[in-house]
């Protein structure tokens, strides 16, 4: 039996709606499932899922992608009407019969996966590897951006009283802690990051919290890098600019670093010239780890790579990472108050995906609340 309090529903009581794209890139807002009615009713509750009021989503840049473009790569096409959104935190209005981890009423980050803990990935605990995953917001699997969803509650992550908008930030922390944990930064590496969006922003607050130094952040954009500054005041910052080789960029980088060749890069936006200068910038057994995604082939200097023996190593979202995510944040080791630069309403939501593309607007994350809860 699903339990559900009727406090809870008063509250939400509105019908469910979604932040659609579809294969001509329009943009809309409009009733999406569950409906209403089915969630009062504790419909088609598996045992082990729950029902969840989503309170906020972060839009992600591969959101404004599948919408932009329809696609990322040549596997994960828009091909059909699709809700968007995979950051998202919320609170639980309904529990399955056989649910026992959560209650109605908890304050929950949603894991945006669900993934068949049958192949060799998930059993060996690399879930992020599952060949049959099904991870909301890539086609076709619908995603968050609702007022309403139905998940199963082992993906659900409790957050005790953290905002919504930090638990839906665990998202792209998680990301950025898969890439922490495998590229192995340490306390005093030399650490270069490549793109000061908000994947290589909260890289480069774990990178400051695991003690790397000195650490210097790239980007195309005065405006970020400047964010960067006021976020990480020790970071230094590099402008790449149009025109300059990668080796040129590369060698500032060096020299801006006060001749310390980076023993990691952490390449966080997947253009090939970036790459290009993390590969020429990293010191001897240095690595070079790759976050960003981009074009289906790149050219590199395959014998950069090979003279200075640099492992370049790849990232595909994560595994394992929230509860460490969730320690970090209620430690106080990684802050992430200053992401969020906008907020809007879900009915607003066309706004808020048009202020998220337009770099124009300085946003860094926006946040799309539900109508009853703006902050
Ligand atoms: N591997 C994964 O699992 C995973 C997960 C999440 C995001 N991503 C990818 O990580 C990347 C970063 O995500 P984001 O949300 O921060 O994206 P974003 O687009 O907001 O940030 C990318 C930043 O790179 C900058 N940039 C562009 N060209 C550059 C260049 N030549 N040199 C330096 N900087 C440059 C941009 O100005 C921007 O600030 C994206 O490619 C995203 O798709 C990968
Ligand atoms: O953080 C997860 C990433 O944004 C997704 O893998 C996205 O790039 C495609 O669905």
């Amino acid at each position: 039996m699903s339990s559900l309090t009727t406090l809870t529903m008063t509250e939400e009581a509105k019908p469910n709606i979604g932040v659609f794209t579809n294969p001509n890139h329009d943009l809309w807002v409009a009733d999406a499932t569950p409906t209403l009615e089915d969630v009062k009713a504790g419909k088609d509750l598996a045992p082990e899922e729950v029902y969840i009021a989503v309170k906020s989503t972060g839009i992600c840049g591969s959101d404004v992608h599948f919408w932009h473009a329809g696609c990322i790569g040549p596997t994960m096409v828009v091909r059909e009407d699709h809700i968007l959104g995979h950051e998202s935190a919320g609170v639980i209005l309904a529990t399955g019969s056989s649910v026992k981890t959560l209650k109605v009423g908890d304050r929950v980050a949603i894991e945006p996966n669900i993934p068949c803990h049958a192949c060799e990935p998930c059993l060996t605990g690399h879930y992020n590897g599952c060949e049959s995953v099904q991870f909301l917001s890539t086609p076709p699997v619908p995603g968050l951006l609702r007022r309403y969803i139905k998940h199963p509650a082992v993906w659900c992550h409790k957050i005790g009283d953290m905002s919504f908008e930090q638990g839906s930030l665990l998202e792209p922390l998680s990301v950025a802690l898969a890439g922490m944990d495998r590229a192995g930064i340490k306390l005093g590496d030399p650490v270069l990051i490549c793109g000061a969006g908000p994947i290589g922003l909260i890289t480069l607050l774990c990178c400051a919290a695991a003690g790397a130094a000195p650490i210097t952040i790239t980007d195309i954009d005065e405006g970020r890098l400047k964010f960067a500054k006021e976020l990480v005041p020790r970071v230094r910052t590099y402008l790449i600019q149009r025109g300059k080789s990668p080796e040129t960029c590369a060698d500032e980088i060096v020299q801006l670093m006060g001749g310390n060749k980076p023993r990691v890069a952490m390449e966080c936006t997947g253009v090939e010239s970036s790459v290009n200068t993390a590969i020429y910038s990293c010191k001897f057994g240095g690595k070079v780890f790759i976050i960003g995604v981009g074009k289906n082939e790149m050219t590199i200097p395959f014998m950069r790579l090979s003279v200075m023996e640099i492992d370049l190593q790849y990232q595909y979202r994560y595994s394992n990472t929230w509860p460490k995510a969730i320690r970090l944040l209620q430690d106080g080791v990684v802050n992430l108050d200053k992401l969020v630069t906008h907020r809007f309403n879900m009915s607003d939501a066309i706004n808020a995906f048009k202020t998220a593309a337009d770099p124009k607007t300085g946003a860094i994350k926006v946040q799309i609340k539900n109508d009853d809860s703006l902050q």
